[in-house]
């Protein structure tokens, strides 16, 4: 085995490691205040990146500092790496789990320094404790991680250190398995080398998660109305093409409900804009809980909402319809009344763009105030025309 200077492998980690510290200290500045535990990765990097130069000082140090000190400093950045996963996913921290492996390994490490010394014991002892603070990192990610390849890839890095650190405790426990930190033995070389890259990953895979998570709330923010939450226009039409692309493709029923509160800017008059607000929010909630999963609902404009119905007939959509008609009216006794006028429109062979659809199912929705609001318009097969084809079907309100 070429001749490896280890003191200068874990010097070097550590300076690697140091610079990730410093860009996790700028993710944590430059991020919103929500997105929380950053702080406390970049933290535990910064005492990481102490405890692995002490650690790299060892023999021209007292012991009490390469080992003990060393050894605090990595529980205690451990430590931090798992409160600050635990916050970034909106858990709890687990003080007591912490605290508990910290202070019995801390204690083992000291009675086998000072009391009956014994390397390795102290490396079988760090081998086995430390894994747990990456085996508990590890459930959260897998619990309450975003699926996808970078809670994949953080997942993995993480197992390989769980590897490394296993397989060098337990070494330490086989007889002439066992070696002194900085020795030249095959395992203490392949586990010096392979734990600081394991780190350094780990410190990029935080850095992964945090412009996850950013990207993921920008990509909502961008595609969702911020009073509501439900889809904003752009959105919802991105959805529709997608939608009536599928529908065309398999042969499937596609309809469109154009939803239009009545009399809403009576209600600003009457009660205030705030009002109005907590009305639009009690609407979107009750038409919600109308709805079932893969229909869409979204937010048109002011008081307009759309709604479409995947592999739904006429007949179908106006049940939803008049659900929703229903439910509205009914609104919660501490808001303003409030009713909705419904257009709903079917997808036909003759709609050539998204904007026949919606224009048809606008025409309708507009029928409906016409003819006394608080009620529903179909549009009947074939009609492009404006005011043409509506079905007197609709139930009067
Ligand atoms: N509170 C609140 N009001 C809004 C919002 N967006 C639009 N509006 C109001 O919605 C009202 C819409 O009024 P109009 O277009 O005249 O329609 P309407 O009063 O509902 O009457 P009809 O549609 O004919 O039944 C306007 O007063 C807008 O200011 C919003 O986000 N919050």
């Amino acid at each position: 085995m070429p001749h490896i200077d280890l003191r200068t492998v874990i010097l070097l980690a550590g300076f690697m490691t140091a610079l990730m510290a410093v860009v996790l200290f700028f993710v944590t500045r430059s991020f919103p205040q929500r997105i929380r535990g950053i702080g406390h990765w970049a933290g535990g990097t910064l005492v990481g990146v102490f405890s692995g130069l002490l650690f790299g000082l060892r023999g021209l140090i007292p012991d009490a500092l390469s080992v003990l000190l060393a050894s605090l400093l990595l529980y205690t950045a451990l430590s931090l790496w798992l409160s600050g996963t635990e916050l970034f996913y909106q858990r709890q921290p687990s003080w007591r789990f912490q605290a508990l492996v910290s202070g019995v390994g801390l204690g083992l490490l000291t009675w086998f320094l000072l009391v009956q010394p014994d390397t390795n014991a102290r490396l079988a002892v760090a081998g086995l404790s430390l894994p747990l603070f990456y085996g508990r990192q590890l459930l959260v990610v897998f619990r309450y991680g975003r699926p996808g390849f970078i809670s994949r890839f953080f997942c993995l890095v993480l197992l390989a250190q769980i590897g490394v650190l296993l397989l060098r405790g337990s070494s330490a426990l086989v007889p002439g398995l066992g070696s002194d930190f900085l020795e030249q033995t095959p395992i203490q070389v392949v586990y010096l080398t392979a734990y600081p890259i394991c780190t350094l990953m780990i410190t990029v895979g935080y850095v992964l998660l945090a412009t996850d998570r950013l990207r993921g709330e920008l990509e909502y923010l961008s595609s969702h109305d911020s009073l509501t939450q439900i889809l904003n226009r752009r959105a919802f039409v991105e959805v529709c093409e997608w939608e009536m692309a599928r529908a065309r493709r398999h042969g499937r029923a596609l309809c469109l409900l154009m939803l239009d509160l009545d009399f809403f800017k009576k209600i600003n008059d009457t009660y205030g804009h705030q009002a109005g607000d907590l009305v639009l929010q009690g609407f979107v909630q009750r038409v919600g809980a109308v709805l079932r999963r893969g229909e869409h609902f979204g937010r048109y404009g002011g008081e307009e909402f759309v709604v479409l119905l995947p592999d739904a007939d006429l007949e179908q959509a106006r049940q939803v319809a008049e659900r929703i008609r229903l439910t509205t009216a009914e609104g919660p006794a501490q808001l303003p009344p409030v009713t909705v006028s419904i257009g709903v429109a079917a997808l036909e062979a003759a709609d050539t763009n998204l904007d026949c659809l919606l224009s048809r199912a606008d025409n309708a929705m507009y029928l409906a105030k016409a003819n006394g609001r608080n009620r529903i318009e179909v549009a009947a097969a074939g009609t492009r025309e404006e005011g043409g084809g509506v079905s007197p079907a609709a139930p009067a309100p």
